[in-house]
């Protein structure tokens, strides 16, 4: 059948002349070749800890009733305080926003609701002087059908843009590939009456997917990659990456022709502009998403999210059995040196449920999500604190298994907090809702008319954020947010939770996970009893007799490992321990991680201290290998930044909370993000 020509409407773009590639794929502004940024430190994915921030979810500076770049801005004091290194960015360019921005209609702008280009670069610029990286959303396999490219390929198909998608006279093609959105699609083609001809999509039907086998779409993805580049973005999260091509008699997902794409793509961004990260959302198994790591030769992305692993810590929660977690792991092929994992907990998505068994799915469905309004798609549309039960042992308990375990982590805006959901609210916008910073009007997220908000703020009996809000928890000492924080800057310390080698341990209790992380450095023990009641459990270290064990918090002195290599210990319900393993030859002065702390012989809970200063550290704690820890270094500390009255006290630390640290002097360590002018 040849497609006929039909004329666009009134309002349909107008055609770019024929031969030109599409317009927007220029900067608005050459930036030059000086690249804005933090510098090319080649290493830095492997040990930050990453925030996804909506921008429309997180502050409106306006009052428009949406978030937007200046919001974000704004804020970034707070980020800054809670200790992020990274933020990821989800899509912010223009969109008719029937995917929640990842139905994109124009690659390289901004959505005016959201900004400016001139505001993102601010916010690039104001992000880097804080320390704070950030990488953006590139959503290559579709467009939104509003893009102009889709709306040419409709009205031209002998033009420019006429192979731009995947175009077919039959529906009789690529029939092994699965339907993703099962909730609302039956087919992978849509009939596009203008054309007379059917167009592939993997996601909603309003979303067609490129056709990459188009040596011309590689070409303005590769300048839009460039365009982004030059304001300074410090990576990509590659959407949706397993769908760039199909291939007849396949699943059409992991194909070769993919990886050669991105093995292209990740040499031009070396070559133009290095340092620059790409990472990998590849919902797959793990020796399926092993290959986008590329090889030697051909690396492709430098960090890959890992799916599996995530339901599974869930799991392993209301199972309270470790070994979904051992296994799934056990399973996890070793990735190339430089490379690293990507985890989470949550996301702006469901909590998938694609990479677990039909009977682990069952059980999960059962435990989380008992409201069949809860699911959508293979998943839970539901955010962590709910998940949980608002449960605090259990918040605490699986941040600890995500700071922890191998990977960088993500964390999800509101969680820090333990932000509730909406499930009335449709598809994943449950989870999506206004960050609450305040008990007043709008949570103090936007001081719009309320009916006004891109989406309500969350009001439910028991995340209500009158009761759950920034300004509250920084008023609480106990709270989970300074919990967060306060964790956040202990992992920091140890750099060996970034690119540590990881060793399961042998444990005799099911409920019990132990394993050790270590580098050059140091080496640390990590326990955590997935039960929710108490648990001892003997855990062998092999190669370790003898040596000294220290609580990463507090600095109290445990038990040491016996001479044939086991330690016993007892955990109180979803408990963990994070433990320095030392030489026993090493002195009681020994500094942890950083932080200063001096172990009292008796045993009494230490002063923990912080300072600015440079430390000169004595050669603490050797790697079994017999490495020293370089014997001069910075302490990494808040304690710069801006401060303001009116600071609401911090806690010393908790027995098991790891709270902000105190300054030397005795006053708090860090302003609040009120004080620092948020
Ligand atoms: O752009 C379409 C979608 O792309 C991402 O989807 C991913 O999330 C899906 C669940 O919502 C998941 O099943 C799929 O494997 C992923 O590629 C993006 O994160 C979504 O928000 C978006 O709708
Ligand atoms: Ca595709």
């Amino acid at each position: 059948m040849s497609p006929s020509r039909v004329q666009p409407p009134s309002g349909v773009p107008p055609e770019p002349p024929a031969g030109t590639l599409p317009p927007r794929v220029q900067p608005v502004r050459d930036l030059g070749t000086d690249r804005p940024g933090l510098g090319e430190e080649s290493d830095w994915h492997r040990t930050a800890v990453f925030y996804e921030v909506l921008l429309r979810a997180f502050h409106d500076s306006d009052g428009s009733g949406i978030g937007d770049l200046r919001g974000l801005i704004n804020r970034l004091d707070y980020l800054q305080w809670l200790g992020v290194d990274c933020l990821w960015l989800p899509p912010f360019y223009p969109s008719p926003l029937r995917d929640g921005g990842y139905d994109v209609s124009d690659y390289t702008s901004v959505d005016e609701k959201y900004g400016t280009l001139e505001d993102f670069a601010e916010l690039m610029e104001d992000a880097h002087a804080r320390g704070i990286r950030i990488i953006i959303d590139l959503v290559m396999n579709h467009t939104s059908d509003q893009h102009p490219w889709f709306q040419a390929s409709r009205y031209n198909p002998d033009g420019p843009y006429g192979d731009f998608y995947v175009w077919s006279d039959t529906t009789e093609r690529y029939e092994d590939a699965r339907i993703i959105f099962v909730d609302t699609e039956t087919s992978n083609w849509a009939f596009d009456p203008v054309r007379r001809q059917y167009y592939w999509h993997r996601f909603f039907s309003h979303q067609p997917d490129l056709n990459f086998e188009n040596p011309a779409v590689k070409e303005a993805m590769f300048d839009v990659v460039r365009f982004w580049c030059r304001t300074g973005v410090d990576g990509f999260r590659l959407d949706a990456v397993p769908y760039l091509y199909e291939e007849e008699g396949t699943s059409c997902e992991n194909l070769p022709a993919t990886h050669e794409f991105l093995a292209d793509l990740r040499a031009m961004v070396d070559a133009e502009f290095p340092g620059t990260i790409l990472l990998a959302e590849a919902n797959q198994w793990p020796e399926d998403v092993v290959a986008y790591y590329g090889t030697a030769d051909r690396p492709e992305c430098h960090m890959c999210f890992h799916f599996p692993v995530m339901p599974r810590l869930y799991y392993a929660l209301r199972e309270q059995r470790a070994g979904a977690i051992r296994d799934i792991l056990a399973d996890t092929p070793a990735i190339p040196p430089g490379a690293q994992w990507g985890t989470f907990l949550r996301n702006h998505d469901e909590l998938t449920l694609e990479m677990v068994s039909t009977e682990e799915r069952a059980a999960m469905y059962g435990w989380y999500a008992e409201d069949p309004r809860m699911r959508a798609n293979v998943g839970i549309r539901r955010r962590l604190a709910p998940l949980l039960g608002n449960s605090r042992a259990e918040i605490e308990l699986a941040h600890a298994l995500l700071l922890s375990l191998p990977g960088s982590p993500t964390l999800y805006y509101g969680d820090e907090i333990g932000m509730g959901d909406n499930i009335w609210l449709p598809d994943r916008d449950s989870s999506r809702t206004p960050m609450q910073w305040t008990p007043d009007r709008n949570a103090g997220f936007s001081t719009s008319d309320p009916g006004k908000l891109y989406l309500p703020v969350v009001q439910s009996l028991v995340n209500h954020y009158a009761a759950v809000n920034v300004e509250a928890q920084l008023a609480q000492p106990t709270s989970l947010l300074h919990w967060v924080r306060g964790i956040l800057e202990v992992r920091r310390r140890h750099p060996v939770f970034g690119h540590g080698d990881f060793v399961p341990l042998e444990v005799d209790n099911d409920a019990v996970l132990a394993f050790t992380r270590s580098d050059a450095y140091e080496t640390l023990l990590c326990v955590m009893n997935l039960a929710n009641t108490p648990r001892a459990a003997t855990i062998w270290l092999p190669g370790y007799a003898g040596r000294h064990l220290t609580d990463v918090f507090g600095g109290a002195r445990f038990p040491a490992v016996a001479r044939d290599g086991h330690v016993s210990l007892t955990l109180g319900s979803r408990d963990f321990f994070w433990l320095v393993v030392s030489d026993a030859d090493e002195t009681e002065d020994a500094p942890l991680g950083g932080i200063p702390a001096e172990v009292p012989p008796s045993g009494e809970e230490p002063e923990v201290r912080v300072t600015t200063e440079v430390h000169t550290v004595s050669p603490a704690h050797p790697a079994p290998h017999g490495h020293a820890r370089p014997s001069t270094y910075v302490v990494p500390t808040t304690s710069s930044a801006p401060r303001a009255p009116g600071l609401p006290p911090t806690a010393g630390p908790p027995s098991r909370a790891p709270a902000a640290p105190a300054a030397g002097d005795g006053t708090p360590a860090a302003a609040t993000p009120e004080e620092a002018g948020s």
